[in-house]
């Protein structure tokens, strides 16, 4: 296979809050045309709302694309009946109620360290293996009816092939499942039954840019990946990159040489989609943070971001612990937000100061444990999902931080990993194609290491509230 100048290639990023489509040059990835709708909200979704939504989006998309990918968020629970029908609603990587679920299976699995060894992460509530337990555990018959599990972009990717072959997976979105083995490169079929209580079918691991598939449009399908696997691909991260994403989730990650087995769960043993490997922190809390302190503000995201930067470092002594509905990192399920420091003199400014110095804060430490966990040097900090458009957030980061931040273009980098994952597909070619991305703007500020001071305070403060 060999691509032309006028090759297009579609790229789908079916994220928590919405799917976008991005139709690029195969040759160099220049944006030619792109759509977006919104997905239900919630932590458990009809999984066929996703496909209507895929469906709008890439309708007058995919005709005139040569190949397509899907990045979609990771780990929800798409359990599918003997009829190929969902036997619940998916349950989302934010959905916390699999918290316990996720302890029983460390402790029968031998332990933290014996749980990382065997799957590369310690479980908690995000990874499927706990939501099929749950279903064992509360649905006992739905759970019985299981016949076969997918991952969002599984179920996206199938869908696109018209189901015509057996469904598959790649090994960067296989990773978060909890029962495939990122060191051995292959499912842990019998975790897996552990998990659910008895067998059920996986999907074939495809290699990174296999063609797994035909739309009814001509287009070849490639194996769609993680929505953090693509946007790494999308970034081209180079050695130490470190991606930090504001998304629905707060993420940081870096492209590593060898697998990791962190025994304190904090940072998961991920694959990428090129055949390395992806270490991940995530939070559960990142730009909805920002969207529920404008909202309370009654202004919106440059309203928020006007205010913040008005404000001193340090929000004038007010905290905000942003772990709003459950965190994941620190592993505290059962959170809610903090906010110390209330005086009389507290103004809007101080609030929305706090709300992206807290935000920031979290993801500071993030990046930490993921340096001290892998050992990484970190050369960049990239900033990138929807939170990154936030003027205070571009300021603010590197002050907190510590570092200078760099932001690349304003592109949407999921989508477009996937959509550099098609035109590999589409090449036939042993590396993904070589894009350029535009110049990112750097940002610099003097560090203010007495707001990550306040933030550790109350969170350690805190270690031991349940609400
Ligand atoms: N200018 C902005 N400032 C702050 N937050 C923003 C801004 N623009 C978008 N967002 C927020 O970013 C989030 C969407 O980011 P995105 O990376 O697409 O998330 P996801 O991939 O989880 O669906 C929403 O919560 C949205 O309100
Ligand atoms: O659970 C994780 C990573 O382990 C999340 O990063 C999800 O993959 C969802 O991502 P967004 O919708 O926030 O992009």
């Amino acid at each position: 296979m060999t691509t032309t100048s006028d090759d297009l290639v579609l790229g789908i990023d079916s994220s928590t809050q919405s799917v976008k489509a991005l139709l690029v040059r195969a040759a160099d990835g220049s944006l030619v045309d792109e759509r977006t709708t919104a997905h239900p909200d919630g932590t458990e979704v009809d999984p066929r709302a996703w496909l209507e939504a895929l469906d709008a989006v890439t309708a007058d998309l995919l005709p005139r694309a040569a190949a397509v990918a899907v990045g979609a968020q990771q780990h929800g629970m798409v359990a599918l009946d003997a009829t190929e029908t969902a036997v619940h609603p998916a349950l989302l990587w934010n959905d916390v109620r699999s918290a316990d679920a996720a302890g029983q299976l460390i402790q029968e699995w031998g332990g933290p360290q014996a749980t990382a060894d065997a799957v590369g992460s310690l479980l908690v509530a995000s990874f499927t293996a706990t939501k099929l337990r749950w279903l064992r555990d509360f649905e006992p018959e739905r759970a019985e009816r299981v016949r076969r599990v997918l991952l969002p972009h599984d179920l996206l990717t199938w869908h696109l092939g018209g189901r015509a072959d057996d469904p598959t997976t790649d090994r960067g979105d296989a990773s978060g499942t909890g029962y495939f083995s990122p060191a051995d490169d292959a499912w842990r079929p019998d975790l897996a039954a552990d998990a659910l209580g008895h067998e059920f079918a996986l999907p074939r691991v495809a290699a990174p840019a296999e063609v797994v598939g035909r739309t009814s449009t001509g287009a070849l399908v490639a194996p769609g990946t993680g929505d953090n696997m693509a946007a790494a691909l999308g970034l081209g991260l180079r050695p130490g990159d470190v991606a930090v994403s504001i998304g629905t989730s707060g993420v940081a990650s870096a492209v590593a040489g060898a697998a990791c087995a962190d025994p304190s769960g904090e940072v998961a043993g991920f694959c990428d989609a090129t055949g390395a490997f992806l270490p991940l922190v995530c939070t559960l809390n990142a730009a909805r943070v920002l969207d529920t302190t404008a909202r309370l503000l009654g202004t919106d995201h440059e309203g928020l971001a006007s205010l913040a930067l008005s404000a001193p470092a340090g929000a004038g002594g007010l905290t905000l612990l942003p772990y709003l509905d459950g965190e994941r990192t620190p592993n505290r399920p059962d959170a809610h937000g903090t906010l110390h420091g209330l005086t009389t003199a507290t103004g809007p400014e101080h609030l929305a100061r706090a709300a992206v110095e807290g935000l920031l804060c979290s993801l500071a430490d993030a990046v930490d444990r993921l340096v001290e966990v892998t050992g990484l040097e970190v050369g960049r900090i990239v900033l990138v999902g929807g939170g990154a458009r936030s003027q205070a957030v571009r300021e603010l980061a590197p002050a907190v931080f510590g570092r200078s931040v760099v932001v690349p273009g304003d592109a949407q980098y999921v989508a477009l990993g996937a959509a550099r994952q098609a035109a590999w597909a589409l090449s036939g070619a042993d590396t993904a194609p070589a894009w350029s991305l535009p110049d990112p703007l750097t940002f610099d500020a003097e560090p203010t290491p007495h707001v990550r001071e306040a933030y550790a305070r109350l969170r350690d403060r805190t270690d031991d509230w349940s609400s």
